[in-house]
Parts: C-alpha cells; structure tokens; sequence
C-alpha cells in the first residue's frame, strides 16, 4: 500500500492552522492533525473549522485522553474528527470507553504508548484493547529532560520496529524525528508519516531554490508516496 503523509498543526490558532493545513493538502499530504496545542487553544472549534474547510479529510484530534473516554471522543467524532487519541497510560476501562464511543460515533481510535515503561508492550496491550492505530511517541518535555542531562536523545525509531512486528495494526512514529527519519518510517514498517509542525525543512533533498514550504512539502509527499508499505487492516 501506498504510506499516509499526517501533518501534525501543533499550532494556536484556527487562522494559522487553516491556512497551514491548505498549503499542506495543496502540496499532497492526506491527513490533518489537530494538534494537542490547538485543541488547547481552539478546542472543537479548531476541529469543526479544519471538517468545515476540509470536508473529506481525515482529521486526527490528537486530544491525548487520559479519562472520560467516551465523551471526549464523542465529541470530537461529532466535531468532525476521524480519529481520535487515547493514552496507553490511561485506565484499560478509558481505552475501552473510546473505542466503544468510535464504533458508537464512527471514528478510529489511534492509542499512544507515550511514557510506557515497556512502549513494545504498551502497543500490544492497546491493540488487545481494541486502538485501530498505534502511536509510538516519545513525548517532548522526555527527549528534552534526557537530552539536558546530558544523555543521548532517545528516539521513536529506537524501537519501531519492534512495535511494528508486536502488532498487526498500523503504527506511525512520533516524536523529534527529522524530515528524513519521518520519511523513512515506511521502511520500518510503519505506514503513517507524520510531519511536525510548524514544519521545518531540515534536510537538503527537500529545499527548493526559492525556499517555498509548498514546493518542499510536495516533494516530501512525493518521497513518502513512492515507497511501498505492507496492508494493515485498519487503513
Ligand atoms: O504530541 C505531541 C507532543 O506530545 C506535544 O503535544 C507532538 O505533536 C509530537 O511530539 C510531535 O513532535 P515533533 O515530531 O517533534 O513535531
């Protein structure tokens, strides 16, 4: 199959987000993300504007629930949201509340194993609980607190593969990656790209003469959508 390119607008607010999001599905990307801040910030609204100004998209709301599963996710599905984000560190009975509220409201549910102590286990485990997607994430303020410490940064690739072969549900990897390493998530298996926003042109293969965020953006979709990636049910 061919990858999914999700951009993630971690931004905050409805303006920016749209205008980001039209630049992103001009330049070839699939799948919007309403990032955590702009949930924050915009709440629904930021997800009713990118349903109304996007009709046939899918859109991640990328809410991060950690209790009151089913109406968080009720919600956000009403609001327009594909899918939708619950913590593998929630409760099991969280999990399962939002996978009932998606087959309740028809919405995918992507489960995080962010800050598991076993993230390998942590995916399966929200596998068996009913997620359709895994997000394996190693959350900021970590890299960041690590990092400071003077330890090496870790990275989402570290384990991907293992994620990858735990589960059979499609997996997509987030969390301080650069252009390339997004790019090659498809080689690990992993058939969800998802790129950071606001986005950063970090690698050279992808800067364009003029400097252009949409010309590099399309070659970076290109670049995602020419590698190949085995079918997982969900997608
Ligand atoms: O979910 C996120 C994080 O927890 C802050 O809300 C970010 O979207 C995610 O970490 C993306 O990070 P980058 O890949 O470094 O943009």
């Amino acid at each position: 199959m061919r990858p999914i390119v999700q951009i993630s607008l971690d931004l905050t607010n409805i303006d920016e987000a749209l205008e980001t999001a039209a630049l992103a599905m001009r330049a070839g990307v699939d799948w919007l993300e309403a990032g955590t801040p702009l949930i924050l910030a915009e709440g629904l609204h930021g997800v009713r504007a990118l349903r109304a100004a996007f009709p046939e998209t899918p859109i991640v709301a990328d809410l991060k629930t950690m209790d009151g599963g089913y109406l968080e996710a009720e919600m956000m599905a009403k609001a327009g949201a594909t899918h939708v984000v619950v913590m593998a560190r929630a409760h099991a009975e969280t999990v399962r509340c939002v996978v009932k509220a998606g087959a309740d409201f028809g919405c995918q549910v992507m489960g995080d194993n962010m800050v598991c102590d076993d993230m390998v286990a942590g995916a399966k485990w929200l596998e068996d609980l009913g997620c359709d997607f895994v997000i394996h994430h190693i959350g900021y303020d970590e890299r960041r607190g690590i990092a400071a410490r003077g330890n090496p940064m870790p990275s989402p690739l570290d384990q991907l593969r293992e994620v990858v072969d735990a589960v059979k549900i499609p997996v997509q990897a987030v969390g301080g990656l650069s252009l390339e390493q997004a790019i090659a998530c498809p080689k690990y298996g992993a058939p969800l790209v998802v790129l950071g926003a606001p986005l950063t042109i970090d690698a050279d293969a992808f800067r364009t003469a003029d400097g252009d965020l949409e010309s590099s953006l399309r070659l970076i979709c290109e670049a995602v959508h020419a590698q190949d990636c085995p079918i997982r049910d969900s997608l």
